[in-house]
């Protein structure tokens, strides 16, 4: 931080002729004492501010030079960003974003700049900030993830024996690693976000003696960048395939500087871009490592269709009379759920014994068979929390995988308040105002207490009903 000030001051001193009217003039560097460096940071970022507010694109440059962080907020939570975003600056905001500005930061009552875009009616600032998030998808609106995959799965090709042989012999086909369900990544050379690491991709020629071998390898689908064009079955594919057979040193020597990702939470560190293609991915292997024997006789299964069926060898077996579930890969939805209170100010969550400490999260589980998603959320929240739900709203899913979960995100709104948990299930669960859920989502809360990363379904519900009290 100390040394950022005095690269700011550095450019301060190249810059002062430019600076109408700055501060400089009156500090000179052998009698800057700390007091007066917080000052002239203070000014300097009101400066900043300002320069926003006003569209004054110079001195939004000289803070960006400055090399200091411009998610950077006023008392009230509200960054450059969001003053620009207020009065509609288009050029500011642009320059912003392209500086790496986190188009996601809350303001204390909740906003994103996208929301005060929208709500201000500045809607090329909205539609610039929208492009500008991270799990849009070029035809959506919102995506969680682990549910962004580029792959076109064709999965009419997959029955296509020499269709599939063709494209594993295919030059231009790459391979994504995995060894007892960690995944080969490459470290980013530049990862100064939380998104450390992309997918190892192999190509064929040195895993080519493994391969004869047969293990469990799965078609995953074909590139497809653009959903407009359509496809000519000549673009490359992307195959998944298990190498626990090899040590873990074999299977990193094959991309250097690689390393085998733990399942969760690491694989979180993934590009979002890739992290639906390891979702696929990573369920579709743990399916065949938990389905080796037929469920309904007992015989071994062989797998056919490019991964994506796995067949009884015993030909008398029911499963090879009409279409019998046990052969296709397994999902296994849950629901996922914010209650919030009957007046609408509060919510509750939960903390069950496997949390990290001081984490609360919406309240979740399995849907059971015969079981409507809205009838899952009521039960399981009067189950965990004593806690009775009428409407039932959905929000959006996310593909979980660990090893195969669907999680159905929902808003579920509560006719009563008294909380009586599960102890089997929860340590605590109880009621938070959005004031206090604004500072567990910016890890600003007075007793440590925060809620899940943005990668998980359950921040975004909680985003989302924070964000619905407009207060601009
Ligand atoms: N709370 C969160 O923030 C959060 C976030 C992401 C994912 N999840 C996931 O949501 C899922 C469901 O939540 P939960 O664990 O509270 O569920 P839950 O409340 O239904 O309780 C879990 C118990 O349900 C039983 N169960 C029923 N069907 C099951 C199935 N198909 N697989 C495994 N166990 C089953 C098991 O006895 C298990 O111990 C879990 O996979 C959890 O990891 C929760
Ligand atoms: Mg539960
Ligand atoms: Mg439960
Ligand atoms: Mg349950
Ligand atoms: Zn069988």
């Amino acid at each position: 931080m100390f040394s950022s000030r005095v690269h700011l001051l550095n450019i301060c001193q190249q810059k002062k002729g430019n600076i109408a009217g700055f501060i400089w003039d009156k500090i000179s560097l052998s009698a800057v004492t700390f007091r007066k460096m917080s000052s002239f940071n203070q000014e300097f970022k009101e400066r900043f501010f300002r320069g926003a507010a006003s569209g004054e694109i110079d001195d939004v440059r000289l803070y960006i030079k400055g090399n200091v962080d411009l998610n950077e907020r006023n008392e009230r939570g509200w960054t450059a960003l969001m003053f620009a975003a207020r009065n509609g600056h288009l050029h500011v905001v642009r320059e912003l974003v392209q500086h790496g500005c986190d188009t996601s930061v809350i303001n204390s009552t909740g906003q994103t700049a996208l929301d005060i875009a929208l709500f201000w009616n500045h809607g090329d600032v909205a539609r610039h900030l929208q492009a500008g998030q991270r799990y849009l998808h070029p035809d959506d609106n919102f995506r969680n993830y682990f549910s962004l995959n580029t792959l076109n799965r064709c999965s009419d090709k997959r029955k296509d024996r020499g269709w599939l042989a063709n494209k594993i012999n295919d030059a231009n086909t790459r391979f994504v690693v995995f060894r007892n369900l960690e995944v080969l990544a490459t470290k980013l050379p530049k990862s100064s976000s939380m998104y450390r690491y992309e997918l190892g991709k192999i190509e064929m020629k040195p895993i080519e003696t493994i391969l004869a071998c047969n293990p469990v390898t799965i078609f995953l689908g074909l590139v497809q960048e653009n959903r407009q064009v359509p496809l000519t079955f000549k673009e490359p594919a992307l195959f998944a395939v298990d190498l626990s057979t090899m040590s873990e040193e074999d299977v990193r020597a094959l991309s250097p500087g690689s390393e085998l990702l733990p399942g969760y939470p690491a694989a979180m560190q993934l590009l979002p871009a890739e992290a639906g293609i390891f979702a696929e991915a990573r369920s579709m292997l743990a399916w065949h490592d938990r389905y080796q024997f037929c469920p309904t006789c007992g015989s071994s299964t062989r797998l056919e269709e490019g991964g994506y069926k796995r067949e009884c060898a015993n030909l008398e077996c029911r499963s090879h009379k009409g279409v019998h579930n046990t052969c296709y890969p397994r999902t296994d939805p849950s629901a996922i759920m914010l209650v919030v209170s009957p007046d609408d100010k509060r919510c509750l969550l939960g903390r069950s014994q496997r949390f990290p400490a001081k984490m609360y999260s919406c309240l979740a589980g399995f849907m059971e068979p015969g079981e409507t998603l809205e009838d899952a959320v009521r039960r399981e929240v009067e189950e965990e929390s004593g806690v009775i739900v009428d409407r039932v709203e959905y929000h959006s899913s996310q593909p979980w995988p660990f090893p195969a979960s669907l999680m159905l995100g929902c808003i579920a709104h509560a006719t009563t308040e008294t909380v009586k948990i599960d102890e089997t299930e929860l340590e605590d669960a109880r009621w938070f105002n959005r004031p206090e859920v604004v500072q567990m989502l910016t890890r600003q809360h007075p007793q440590g207490l925060f809620v899940p990363p943005e990668q998980a379904v359950a921040h975004q519900i909680i985003k989302t009903w924070v964000r619905r009290t407009a207060n601009l």
